[in-house]
C-alpha cells in the first residue's frame, strides 16, 4: 500500500490519497505496462494504465496543479544508440524551455514488455510551450528506430487522470496511439531496473564489455585504443604463485593509504584499476552513458588482470579497486531510491565473472559516514563542504557499500578502517597473513 506521506515528498500537488490498491489490468485484461517514477526521495511512485473507467484513485500527485505532465521513454535494451539517445534527451531536458520543469526518472516495465527508461516532465505552469518544445525535441532527433512516443497526462471531467500516448509525424502533426486511465500500482517486489542490470551495467564477461566499447569506435576515438590494449592481453590470465590482495571501499576510506603501506611492508607490487595505460581516457568515458562507462571500467579490469598475472609470478600483488568496485558502483547508480531496492543477496549481479582472474583476498575498508566526511574534507578536493556532506550522507554510498557486502566468490572481507593508520595497517597485514600464509 502506498502511503500518502511517501507520495507527498515527490509531489508538487500534495493530496490526501487513500485506499490506493493495485489494479494493473490493461484493456485486454492482461497485465499492461507499469510505470515507476523515480523521485529525489527514496520511494518509487508506481502507476499502471486501465482502459476502463473504474473508480479507483490514480496517483495524481505527480501532476502539478495547475500545470501539466509529460513522459518520454526509450528502450533500455543494452544498445549503444538507445543509451546515447537517453543521455541526449536527459541533457536537452535540462536546457531552454524545460528550465522551469522538474524532470524525474521514469521506468516503464511490465510482465510482457522490455524495460524502458525515460523521464517524467512536470511543468508547474502548464501552457502550450513545454508540449511544443517536447514535440520539437522529438522531431529534431531525426530518424530513429523506434521514435520515442510522447505521453501527455490530462485530467478528465471527474478529476480522474488520463495518459495520452502520441506518435509524432516527421513532417508535423501527431497520431494518438492510446488513451488510458492512470491508476495507482503497488511498488513491485523487485526494483524494475534489477532484471536488466546484467545487460546494461554489470558485465560478466570480457566479450560483453568488449562488444559495447566496439560499438563506440565511430564516435569515441579512444575506444579503438582501449580495444587494442585489451586485445594485446593474453586471454584468461592465470594468477602466479604469489598472493593477490584487493583493497576496496568508498572514496576516502583509506585505500590509497593502506595499499601503499601494505605494499611497503610486503615488498609487493601495487596495481590499480583502471590501470595507468587507460586512465587518461577515464574522463572521456565518464561523460558517456552508464552502458559505455561501465564497459570501459570492465575492460580496465581485464587489462589489470593480465598485469596481475604477470606480477604475481614474481611478488605479492596489492590492487587498489578491481571488479567489485566496477560492479558495486554500477549497481548503486542504476538502482534508484533506498538500499532495500538493491538486488537481493545471492543475485547473479553479485557473482564474480568466470573469465576474470580472481584475487586471493578482497578487503573492504569501511568507516562511518561522519569519519568519511572528515577525511573527504581533510583531503580538500574540489567539493564544497555542503557537497561533501550531501554526498557522504546520501543513499548512494550506502548502496555502494551494501553491494560490496553482497559480493560473492570471492566475497569482500570487511575491515573497520576508522582507527589510526598504523592500526588499520596492522589489521590488514594480520588478515593477509592469516588468509595467504607466510609471505
Ligand atoms: N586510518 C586513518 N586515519 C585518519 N585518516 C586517514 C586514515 N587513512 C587515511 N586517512 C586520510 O583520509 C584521506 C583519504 O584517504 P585515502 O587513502 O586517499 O582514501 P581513498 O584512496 O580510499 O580515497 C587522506 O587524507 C588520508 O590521509
Ligand atoms: N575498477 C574500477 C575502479 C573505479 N570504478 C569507478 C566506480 C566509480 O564510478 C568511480 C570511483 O572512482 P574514484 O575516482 O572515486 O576512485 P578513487 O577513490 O580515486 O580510486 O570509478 C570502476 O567502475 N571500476
Amino acid at each position: 500500500m502506498l502511503h500518502p506521506s511517501r507520495l507527498g515528498r515527490l509531489t508538487l500537488l500534495p493530496r490526501a490519497l487513500s485506499a490506493m490498491s493495485a489494479p494493473p489490468a490493461g484493456a485486454s485484461g492482461q497485465a499492461g505496462p507499469c510505470f515507476a517514477v523515480e523521485g529525489p526521495g527514496s520511494d518509487l511512485v508506481c502507476f499502471t494504465l486501465s482502459a476502463g473507467a473504474s473508480g479507483r484513485p490514480e496517483p495524481r500527485c505527480f501532476v502539478p496543479a495547475p500545470g501539466r505532465c509529460y513522459s518520454l521513454c526509450v528502450p533500455a535494451a543494452p544498445s549503444v544508440p538507445m543509451a546515447r539517445l537517453h543521455r541526449r534527451l536527459q541533457q536537452r531536458l535540462r536546457q531552454g524551455p524545460f528550465g522551469r520543469c522538474r524532470v524525474l526518472g521514469l521506468l516503464c516495465y511490465g510482465a510482457q514488455a522490455a524495460l524502458e527508461k525515460g523521464f517524467l516532465i512536470q511543468d508547474p505552469q502548464g501552457g502550450p510551450e513545454t508540449e511544443r518544445a517536447l514535440e520539437e525535441l522529438l522531431r529534431g532527433l531525426g530518424e530513429l528506430p523506434p521514435p520515442p512516443l510522447l505521453g501527455v497526462y490530462e485530467a478528465g471531467e471527474r478529476g480522474e487522470l488520463w495518459q495520452c500516448l502520441w506518435a509524432l509525424r516527421g513532417a508535423g502533426g501527431r497520431d494518438l496511439l492510446r488513451r488510458a486511465r492512470v491508476v495507482a500500482a503497488e511498488e513491485p517486489p523487485l526494483h524494475p531496473a534489477v532484471p536488466g542490470l546484467s545487460h546494461a551495467a554489470v558485465f560478466h564477461s570480457l566479450e560483453a564489455a568488449r562488444s559495447v566499447v566496439e560499438q563506440c569506435t565511430s564516435f569515441i576515438p579512444e575506444a579503438t585504443a582501449v580495444l587494442d590494449l585489451v586485445d594485446k592481453c593474453p586471454k584468461q590470465s592465470k594468477k602466479g604463485e604469489f598472493p593477490v590482495i584487493v583493497i576496496e571501499g568508498l572514496d576516502a576510506t583509506g585505500k590509497t593509504t593502506v595499499t601503499q603501506s601494505v605494499n611497503d611492508s610486503l615488498n609487493a607490487l601495487l596495481l590499480r584499476s583502471p590501470p595507468a595505460c587507460i586512465s587518461q581516457w577515464r574522463k572521456t568515458f565518464d561523460d558517456e552513458p552508464t552502458l559505455i562507462r561501465r564497459a570501459f571500467y570492465a575492460l580496465g579490469n581485464y587489462i589489470v588482470a593480465s598485469e596481475i598475472a604477470k606480477a604475481s609470478t614474481k611478488s605479492p600483488v596489492v590492487v587498489d579497486r578491481y571488479w567489485h568496485s566496477t560492479a558495486a558502483y554500477a549497481i548503486a547508480t542504476e538502482i534508484s531510491g533506498k538500499v532495500q531496492n538493491l538486488p537481493p543477496a545471492h543475485h547473479e549481479v553479485y557473482q564474480w565473472p568466470e573469465d576474470l582472474l580472481k584475487p586471493d583476498l578482497v578487503l573492504l575498508l569501511t568507516v562511518s559516514p561522519e569519519e568519511r566526511i572528515r577525511r573527504l574534507q581533510g583531503r580538500g578536493l574540489e567539493k564544497t563542504e555542503e557537497e561533501t556532506e550531501l554526498e557522504a550522507n546520501s543513499l548512494f554510498p550506502q548502496k555502494v557499500e551494501e553491494s560490496y557486502k553482497r559480493m560473492e566468490n570471492p566475497r569482500c572481507q570487511e575491515v573497520d578502517a576508522s582507527p589510526s593508520r598504523e592500526e588499520v595497517l596492522r589489521t590488514v597485514l594480520y588478515l593477509i597473513k592469516k588468509h595467504c600464509g607466510s609471505l
